[in-house]
This record gives C-alpha cells, structure tokens and sequence, in this order.
C-alpha cells in the first residue's frame, strides 16, 4: 500500500467526489457512550439526492456494460482493503454506534464477507433454455441488473447492513445512491473511501448524508431513474416507503422488524439453551432485528433456566468500546433507552418481576442494565413491540402447541429459535414457526451463505446467499421465432 488512507470523512461522495452541502449545512455525529461529537457531517437535501440520482443514471450505462469478472475484480479489492482496514473500520464503527470494539471487528469482517460472496456470485448470474412447445421457437432467458437502486440502511449495523445490499448490486450491474442512517454515516462514508481506492468508478456508489430522512426518502421513491429500493429500518418507515414506491412501481426489498420468540423446551440442553439465549438476546445490546424478543420456557425447565438464565446476564460486563473487556455498549439514544424503560415499566405495572436488571446503569448516558423480566404474559407491550434493548422477558408455557402458537402470535415473522434434543419436535416445530429463519439449538444465525430474510410484516426478499443477487436482476424473455429447421 502507498500510503495509510485517511478514512474519517465528513462529505457526502457524489459521483467520484467528496462534497459539501450546497448551502454548507452539517448535522454532528455524537459517541453515544460519550455524548460527545465526534465529526460534523455535510447534511445535504433534495436537491443533491436528485443530483445524485442523475450521476448514478450516468454511471449506469458503462457500468452495467462491463462484464461480471471486471465487476468481480473490483469487488474483491475491495473486500481485501476493508479488510486491511478492518482496525481502523471498527474503532470507527464502535465510535459512532458505541458497540464493543470486538464486536465492530466481527461486523467489519462480516459486512467485507458480502462483498467477497457477491463478487463470485455476480458471475453465476444464469439464464435458461426453456425446451419450446412450438418447433419453430427457441425461448431462452437472461438476466439483467434493475438499473440504478436506493439503499437506506439503518444504524444498528453501520457497515454490514450497507455491504449486503451494495455488495450484490454492484455485482449485478447496479448503481446506487446510499442513505446510511443519520447517527452513523462515518462508516459508510469510509468504506467509500477503499471502494474508490479498489477502483470503483465515478457515480457508480453515491452518499448521501442527511438528516431529512423523509426529504430524501420521498426524493428517491419518487424518482423514476431509481428502479429498486433496499431498506433495512422499522416496520413503520418501511410501510411508508412502500407506499411511497408504488407510484413509481418500484422493486422493493424491505428487511424490517422482528419480534423473534426464542423457545426453551423441557428436553434442551440447559447450558446450550443459556449460552445460545445469551448470544441471540444480548448481540448490540439487543439491538439488532434478529434479536429474540420474547423467551419462551417450558413449565418443567422454567426455573432451572431462569436462575441460570439471570446469573449469565448479571455478569455481562457493560462499558464503553474503548474499555476492551466491555460486552455491552450503550444504547443508540435516549429515546431507545426510553423505549426499554417503558416496556419494563408496564411489564412490571402488569406483574412481572425482575430478576437483574431493570434501572439505567451506574455509567449514566444511554447505558442500560441488562436485564431479566419473570412472569411475562402476552397482554404486556413487550410480548407485541420489539424492545431493541437489552430485556429479556421469560414467558411460560405448558406444551409445543401452546409454544406454536405463541411464538406465531406475531405481525413479524424474521427469525425464531428453540432448543430441544428431540429429532422429531425439531423438524415439526421447524416447520410450523411462522418466520423466514430459524435456529434450531443455534443462537447466532447469520453469514453470508445463508437467505436473511423475513415474512409477514418482517419485511420482502432475501439479503446474502444465493438469492441475494436476484433481488438487483430482471429475468428477460427471449423469443426467437422464424426457426426454420431444415437451414435455410
Ligand atoms: N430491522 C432493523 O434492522 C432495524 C429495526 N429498527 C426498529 O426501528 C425502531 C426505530 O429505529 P429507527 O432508527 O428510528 O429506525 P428507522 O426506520 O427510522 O431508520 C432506519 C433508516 O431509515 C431512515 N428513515 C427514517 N425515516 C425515513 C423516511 N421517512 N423516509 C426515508 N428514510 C427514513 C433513517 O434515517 P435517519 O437515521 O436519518 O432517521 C435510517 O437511515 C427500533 O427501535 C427498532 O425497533 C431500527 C433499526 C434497524
Ligand atoms: O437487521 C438487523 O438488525 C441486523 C441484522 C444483523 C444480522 O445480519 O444478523
């Protein structure tokens, strides 16, 4: 390498360059485990998002005409800077969205895997022979990228929720224009930084930061040049978009809410059940949408596995990033840490009982007690909203078909996850869970290899795997008539 890149940006990149606001407007990003600012970023507007839609536009017409392995090149360069860079990344990462630093090293490593996935998937883009039904017709199909896509990602993954969706568009041909969320643009700006360093062209990848989240997002979806829109958010933004994107008839991949129920059968393996609770529970502080939201615990396993349970969560150590032996960061704002104290108010109001946790932590700021409900029922916010905070709440049931339906008593449907250590129940239950993803005896499910993805109101499409690149192609039906058999 020539020389160290400078990777704390604080300009948008449009079209190959970094750029101010056009009125040279700046929104702050803070350390959430600190409060303190940390950069002052161009806050930019409609105007510059259309500008940015055009470039991509442009961008388009030589990009989506390159071929799969220059495409695939460019790619694993850049797979292998962020990857160089993936010290730097996470500190950076842990600085604007607080998670400890050994996760944000985790995140930087899995967010480049997208891009090393994409850049060998984008050559297996295959089209098919359809045997005709009509002799003198050869029918074939081929695929092709959408064209320019909008990608508005949100701030519990700021680099890996941006490299499954750019990662399989710019593999297929796409453009982009980019949204990362407002409290945590600095990674993404930094990884436009190695993929420009890995040779990405002009206007081929834009971002746009911006606290006029509804400005662009109706900008974007109203677009006609923006032919797909990728968003990972709330189930509320996500509905508005898609009502946003109908009146252009965009594609649409929506990876939303979830309310994952994670279910302890009197048959699990006690320490396998606790350790995997503990991992798809407390991960970002339970930030993330895969998170298990509700505990589901048999009657006869119920308070072997509570007391377990609650002695591994009061002893995850809270702290900030820079503390190397932190486990978990603070929340993202005082309005998350607002929602956690009223889910566990009204638990408590409706009798549950805490068994650790509860209360804000000792280091003030947005750090929060991980924390442990008993005696949680269905009437209660927690058992219907997803908390994105670090609560567990111990619901109690009786049989597997209890479980069923209350883990199916949902809108969401992204991921759920049981333990038991008999054959039959697990593929039965398997089957019945209503969510795209399931863990069986398994509390973290996540890589590259596999389809993310929900039903119901969890969202639309796959993200990673092999169906994450047709999310960004059009299947094309060829038609060729006037086939005269015998040669002419
Ligand atoms: N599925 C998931 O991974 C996530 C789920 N959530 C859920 O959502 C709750 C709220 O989190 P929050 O951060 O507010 O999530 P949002 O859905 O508001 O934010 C996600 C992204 O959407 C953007 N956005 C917000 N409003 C609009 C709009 N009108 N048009 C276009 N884009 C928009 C945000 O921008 P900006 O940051 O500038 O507001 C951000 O980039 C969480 O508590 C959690 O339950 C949140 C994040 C991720
Ligand atoms: O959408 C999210 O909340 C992030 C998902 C993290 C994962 O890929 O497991």
């Amino acid at each position: 390498m020539k020389e160290e890149l400078q990777l704390l940006r604080q300009q948008a990149f449009i079209n190959g360059e970094w750029t101010d606001a056009l009125k040279g407007k700046q929104f702050s990003v803070r350390n959430p485990a600190t409060g303190e600012i940390i950069a002052q970023v161009a806050d930019l507007g409609i105007t510059e998002t259309k500008q940015a839609i055009a470039f991509a536009g442009q961008a388009l017409v030589t990009w989506r005409a390159t071929t799969a392995h220059e495409r695939s090149a460019i790619l694993k360069r850049w797979f292998k800077l962020i990857m160089l860079y993936q010290m730097p990344l996470a500190q950076l990462l842990s600085q604007e969205q607080g998670k400890p630093l050994n996760e944000s090293l985790g995140e930087i490593a899995y967010g480049a895997s997208f891009i090393e996935w994409f850049a060998e998937e984008g050559k297996r883009t295959y089209g098919e022979t359809i045997p005709s039904p009509a002799p003198h017709r050869r029918l074939v199909t081929i695929k092709q990228p959408v064209g320019v896509v909008a990608a508005i990602t949100p701030w519990n993954f700021p680099c890996a929720m941006i490299t499954r969706k750019v990662g399989p568009a710019l593999a297929a041909g796409c453009t982009l224009v980019l949204k990362p969320a407002a409290e945590t643009p600095l990674t993404a700006l930094a990884l436009a930084v190695l993929a420009q360093e890995a040779g990405l062209p002009a206007g081929v990848l834009n971002i746009i930061t911006s606290t006029d989240a509804t400005g662009v997002g109706a900008t974007l979806t109203a677009s006609d040049t923006v032919r797909k829109l990728s968003f990972t958010g709330s189930t509320r933004v996500g509905k508005l978009l898609m009502a946003q994107s109908a009146e252009t008839v965009k594609k649409l991949s929506l990876e939303l809410g979830g309310n994952a129920p994670l279910i302890v059968f009197n048959d699990a393996d006690l320490d396998s059940a606790v350790e995997g609770a503990l991992a798809a529970k407390f991960r970002n502080s339970g930030q993330t949408c895969v998170c298990a939201n509700r505990i589901l615990v048999q009657d006869g396993i119920y308070d072997a596995f509570a007391e377990r349970f609650s002695a591994a969560v009061a002893a995850l150590k809270v702290g900030p990033a820079t503390d190397h032996e932190s486990q978990q960061g603070p929340l993202i704002s005082s309005a998350a840490c607002r929602k956690v104290e009223e889910h566990i108010a009204d638990a408590l109001r409706q009798g549950a009982s805490l068994l650790t946790g509860g209360k804000p932590h000792a280091l003030g700021g947005q750090f929060w007690q991980p924390t442990v409900l008993i005696n949680v029922t269905s009437t209660m916010r927690i058992a219907h909203e997803e908390t994105f905070g670090p609560v567990a709440p111990l619901f109690r049931f009786h049989d597997e078909q209890e479980a069923i339906e209350m883990a199916n008593d949902s809108e969401s449907g992204l991921a759920a996850y049981f333990w038991t250590q008999n054959i039959q129940r697990a593929w039965r239950v398997a089957e019945a869970l209503e969510s795209g993803m399931v863990g069986i005896n398994e509390g973290l499910i996540s890589n590259e290899v596999v389809p993310f993805g929900g039903i119901k109101q969890s969202g639309l499409g796959r993200e990673g795997s092999r169906y994450g690149i047709e999310d960004y192609l059009e299947v094309k039906y060829l038609c060729f008539g006037g086939i005269n058999q015998t040669g002419v």
